[in-house]
C-alpha cells in the first residue's frame, strides 16, 4: 500500500476489476486503513473527471451570485438540509463561534415507488444557474455508486453479506453539500475555517478540495494535512459506521485551517458527499463487533433519530 502522504492511498478498479486476489488485497488496506487512520485517497473512484470540473464551475458560479441573491434559496424550516446556508450559520459540536463557510445541500431523488419519498424535501433549483440542479444530480448518482462499492467492500471486511448496506442506502438520505470559504478580509477571530468535528453519517467522499487546510488529528493527538492527489478522492468512516462497528471503524476529528497570510484572498471550496442510509435503518452495534475485549459502546438508535440529535447539536435545527 503507498503511503504517499498523510493518509493510504488505495485504488478503486481493484476491488472492481473481477480479480479475486486484487479484490481481496482491496478489502484489507480500505478495512484496515479504516480501524486505524479512518481516511482513504481513491483512485480510479468512478466519477468522471469532467462531471467534477463541471461540479466545481457551478459552484463557483453560484457562490459568486450576490448575497441577495443566494438568501432566496435559504430554507431556515429545512434546517439546512437543501437549498443555501448563509456565512456563519453552522457551527461544529461543542463550539459556540460559526465556521467561516457559507454552503448549499443537494438531497435525495427517489425515483422508483419506494415510499421513503415522501420523508425527503424537494431540491431547490437554482434560476440564475440552469446547469447547477442537473449537474449536482449526476454527481449524486456518481457518489452513491462509488459510495457503494466501499460500502460493499467495507461489509466484506466485516465479515457481513457483500451487499448487507446496499438496500440500507438504496434512496437513503445522503447529501451532496458544496462548501465556499469566502476570501479572508481582516484579522479572523479564530483561525479556522472549519471546526474540528466529525462526520455524521457512514462515509463521506470529498472530491479535490481546491486548495490546503484540510488536516486529520492522528493518535498522538497532532494535526496532520491530508493531501491528495488530483486524480484522488478522499474517503473518511463517519460516525454512523463508527458507532454500527461499536468503534472498531474510526470516525477521525478533522478541520479545515485558514490559508497563510499571503492566500487570505482566495476562496476554497469543497464538495463532500455525506452518504447517509434510510433514517429507519438501525445503527445498532454489529454484533460482530461486540466481545469482551470490546464491550457495547452505544445504546440502539435509528439512523433518523441519530441525524437529528446531531443536527440540534451543530445548530442547523432548533
Ligand atoms: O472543506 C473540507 O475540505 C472538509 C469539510 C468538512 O469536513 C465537512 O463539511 O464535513
Ligand atoms: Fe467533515
Amino acid at each position: 500500500m503507498a503511503h504517499q502522504h498523510s493518509i493510504p492511498s488505495i485504488d478503486l478498479s481493484d476491488f472492481t476489476s473481477g480479480n479475486a486476489q486484487r479484490k481481496a488485497a482491496f478489502v484489507a488496506q480500505l478495512g484496515e486503513a479504516y480501524e486505524t487512520v479512518g481516511f482513504v485517497a481513491v483512485k480510479n473512484h468512478g466519477i468522471a473527471d469532467q462531471l467534477i470540473a463541471d461540479l466545481y464551475k457551478y459552484v463557483q458560479d453560484f457562490f459568486a451570485l450576490p448575497y441577495e441573491t443566494k438568501r432566496r434559496y435559504e430554507i431556515p424550516a429545512l434546517a439546512g438540509q437543501r437549498g443555501y446556508t448563509s456565512f456563519g450559520k453552522e457551527h461544529a459540536k461543542g463550539f459556540d463561534a460559526p465556521d467561516l463557510k457559507e454552503f448549499f445541500q443537494f438531497g435525495q431523488t427517489v425515483e422508483d415507488n419506494d415510499p421513503v419519498a415522501k420523508e425527503y424535501p424537494n431540491n431547490v433549483q437554482v434560476a440564475e444557474v440552469p446547469s447547477f440542479s442537473p449537474t449536482f444530480f449526476q454527481a449524486f448518482r456518481g457518489f452513491e455508486t462509488s459510495g457503494k462499492a466501499l460500502l460493499q467492500a467495507i461489509a466484506i471486511y466485516l465479515g457481513l453479506d457483500e451487499f448487507y448496506f446496499d438496500d440500507k442506502v438504496h434512496n437513503g438520505n445522503s447529501i451532496l453539500r458544496a462548501i465556499h470559504y469566502p476570501p479572508i478580509t481582516q484579522e479572523p477571530a479564530s483561525a479556522i475555517r472549519a471546526e474540528q468535528h466529525e462526520d455524521i453519517n457512514l462515509i463521506t467522499l470529498l472530491v479535490g478540495a481546491s486548495a490546503d487546510g484540510l488536516q486529520i488529528l492522528d493518535k498522538n493527538n497532532h494535526w496532520v494535512p491530508v493531501t491528495s492527489l488530483p486524480e484522488q478522492i478522499v474517503v473518511n468512516v463517519g460516525d454512523m459506521l463508527q458507532r454500527l462497528t461499536n468503534n472498531r471503524m474510526k470516525s477521525t476529528t478533522h478541520r479545515v485551517v485558514n490559508p497563510p497570510r499571503e492566500k487570505w484572498n482566495t476562496s476554497r471550496y469543497s464538495i463532500p458527499f455525506f452518504l447517509h442510509p434510510k433514517s429507519t435503518v438501525k445503527l445498532d452495534c454489529l454484533e460482530s463487533c461486540v466481545d469482551a475485549d470490546h464491550p457495547l459502546a452505544y445504546a440502539p438508535i435509528t439512523a433518523g433519530e441519530y441525524l437529528d440529535e446531531r443536527l440540534r447539536e451543530i445548530g442547523l435545527k432548533k
